[in-house]
């Protein structure tokens, strides 16, 4: 374990609201982890707080072990995307990188490895307001890649890409973890942060609902299994004799519900049947999600 982000008891109470409630969770090196929950969970205001632009009520965030204000060199430490909007839209997206390299004191060749990482190399000397939605989105990545930092903490970034974009920074958000870093990313895309993420840490309410391994929580939430064998009628007996609840999925298929793969090719086993298929039937993330946060703010 080598958590890089720490939340550690954080509250952030605003006048009217509590937008972060005791929340505590923790990123690892090396990992991508997805930080989910519906509009107004508290994911905004979570990261706003890990990255020192919001004060906590009570408790704390840190990086490397410490909060942001008091590390040394942070944007080498952390890089973020909130929002793609703070550009100026009469520089070009090369002088919006450069500016950033002086404000953080960071070299100027850095400037050419970011616009190649996110790929705007050819479109670097156009101007911001003529960039699309995802090029913005681009932008901003290549802006929290200048420093290239240990930690990633991005803020709906795949907003406005389309398709191939959503793979690409796949792509470089799993190279960037591969190389021992910290990815923590919120998204309302479920679909693609179960492609995406190694953990997943669920909020709702400014609760903590979930932390697990994306593995562990698909896993823990199989809803079924599917088998296939030609004895299908003394495969279904043997297993309603197991106390499985079975129901006929076609001609040669059953469904056993609550079981896993395991337990069933052993009651197949035991019962001399064929086992020509066996499959386990997850629930998706955005089944477990909605289950979730059922009544919380969707
Ligand atoms: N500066 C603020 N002043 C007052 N209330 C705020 C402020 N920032 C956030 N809130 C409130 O705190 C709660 C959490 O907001 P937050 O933006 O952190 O949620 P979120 O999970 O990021 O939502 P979304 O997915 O819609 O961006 C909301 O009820 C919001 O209205």
């Amino acid at each position: 374990m080598n958590a890089v982000i720490e939340v550690d008891h954080l509250t952030k109470r605003y006048r009217k609201a509590t937008a972060v409630d005791d929340l505590s969770f923790e990123v690892e090196a090396g990992t991508v982890t997805g930080f989910l929950g519906p509009n107004g969970a508290g994911k905004t205001t979570t990261m706003r707080c890990i990255l020192g632009l919001a004060r906590p009520t009570s408790g704390e965030a840190r990086v490397s072990g410490k909060r942001l204000c008091n590390l040394v060199d942070p944007a080498h430490q952390v890089g973020a995307v909130l929002e793609s909007s703070g550009f100026h839209p009469g520089r070009s997206g090369r002088a919006h990188l450069e500016i950033l390299t002086m404000e953080n004191h960071l070299p100027r060749s850095r400037v050419e490895e970011a616009l190649s990482l996110v790929g705007l190399e050819h479109d670097a000397n156009k101007n911001v307001k003529g960039y699309s939605l995802g090029m913005r989105q681009r932008l901003s990545l290549a802006g929290a890649l200048l420093g290239d930092p240990q930690v990633l903490i991005l803020d709906e970034p795949a907003n406005g890409l389309d398709p191939a974009g959503i793979r690409w920074m796949r792509q470089v958000l799993r190279s960037y973890a591969a190389q021992g870093r910290a990815v923590l990313i919120s998204s309302h895309l479920l679909s693609e942060m179960a492609q995406l993420a190694d953990d997943v840490v669920i909020i709702a309410n400014g609760r903590l609902m979930v932390r697990s391994s994306l593995k562990e929580l698909t896993a823990s939430t199989t809803k079924a299994v599917y088998v296939r064998s030609p004895q299908i009628d003394d495969l279904r007996s043997a297993l309603e004799n197991q106390g499985f609840t079975v129901e006929g999925a076609d001609r040669r298929g059953l469904k056993v519900k609550g079981a896993s793969t395991e337990e069933v090719a052993s009651v197949a086993a035991q019962a001399g049947a064929l086992v020509t298929e066996l499959q386990p039937e997850e629930a998706n993330l955005e089944d477990i999600f909605l289950d979730l946060t059922k009544g919380k703010g969707l």
